[in-house]
């Protein structure tokens, strides 16, 4: 699949647009779904110069821990070549290779998703079918272009960002890739723009979530969003081992600590199923789910990839 992308021009949402949706019961196969075309080789390399591991040794992947408590897994670290890898297999499309670019001279660009995470949140967005969304945390628009993207024609993004000079940014590009007919833009506190929702009548309305914004206020978005996803939805959220301080018991600082504490109640929450992923920055996911069920829809990123391909066969068959 990886190479076939590598070869020939490629569309992001290529394999979904024959496929009906195919969780919460909802099928919607007659739907439109929207197609980016990628020109022709095209990738992500580009985006790093010298694959040299940060370590010096250009080593493809480290492994950094091996030991009983693993069972036979070995645990690698994420190399500068081994992220040029996987950046070479993402299929970015060239409106967000152009938001990208433009946004790495802003203020605050190290805070955008990167390309294969973006990607995963699109992915996610088409698994489970979903027409409505809401972003947590704007900024310039590349995760929330991802998602309106392949959100179908019908759909729409509820976008919430504070900072009107990165809005206008995102603005633009979802006018320059068509997308902005999806996208509700909302300025102001997210906390509020959520509650302002919950007031008008939208709680259950939402398939899908992504929370990117105040680290402190994770907990807060949390609960409101748990109100407006419906029962089956999806909600991602974003850094949670910021930059691995979370494990690192010398770090204390009010940030990483609230992080430590949301991660937690997480954890306990029966009324959510998780899956914390890897990543430069990491995902939870919560898939909704009644408390009868709780634990029936688990899955975990590399099931997703499994889960993608084994659907193509079987709609392709
Ligand atoms: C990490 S960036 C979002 C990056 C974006 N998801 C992307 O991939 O391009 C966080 C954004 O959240 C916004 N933000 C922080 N706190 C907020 C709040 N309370 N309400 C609304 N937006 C907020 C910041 O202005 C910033 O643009």
């Amino acid at each position: 699949m990886a190479a076939k992308a590598a070869a020939n021009a490629i569309t992001y949402r290529s394999v979904a647009s024959s496929m009906p949706a195919i969780s919460g019961g909802r099928c919607r196969s007659s739907r439109t779904w929207n197609s980016v075309r990628l020109p022709r080789n095209r990738c992500c390399s580009s985006l790093r110069n010298n694959p040299a591991d940060v370590d010096g040794s250009n080593s493809a992947a480290v492994v950094v821990a091996k030991d009983d408590k693993y069972g036979s897994k070995q645990i690698i670290s994420l190399t500068a070549r081994l992220y040029d890898y996987i950046l070479s297999n993402v299929r970015e499309p060239e409106i967000m290779r152009q938001l990208r670019e433009e946004t790495a001279a802003m203020r605050g660009s190290q805070m955008q998703v990167s390309p294969d995470q973006a990607q995963l949140l699109a992915m996610l967005v088409q698994l489970i079918g979903a027409q409505r969304c809401i972003e947590v945390g704007v900024y310039t628009g590349y995760s929330s272009l991802a998602v309106a993207l392949v959100l179908p024609e019908s759909g729409c993004l509820v976008a919430c960002e504070r900072d009107s000079k990165s809005l206008e940014v995102a603005k633009r590009f979802y006018e320059k890739a068509g997308v902005a007919h999806k996208v509700i833009v909302k300025h102001g506190m997210a906390a509020d723009i959520l509650r302002s929702l919950i007031l008008n009548g939208e709680a259950g309305c939402y398939d899908f979530a992504f929370i990117d914004a105040e680290k402190r206020m994770n907990h807060e978005y949390f609960e409101l969003l748990l109100q407006l996803v419906r029962v089956d939805g999806v909600i991602v959220i974003d850094n949670v081992l910021w930059h691995g301080k979370v494990a690192d018991p010398l770090v204390s600082d009010a940030k990483t600590e609230s992080i430590r504490n949301f991660n937690r109640r997480i954890m306990e929450d029966e009324r959510v199923s998780i899956s914390m992923v890897r990543s430069l920055s990491a995902f939870i996911f919560f898939l909704f789910d009644s408390y009868a069920t709780t634990k029936r829809k688990y899955f975990d990123v590399k099931s997703f990839f499994v889960g993608y391909f084994d659907v193509k066969k079987l709609y392709n068959a």
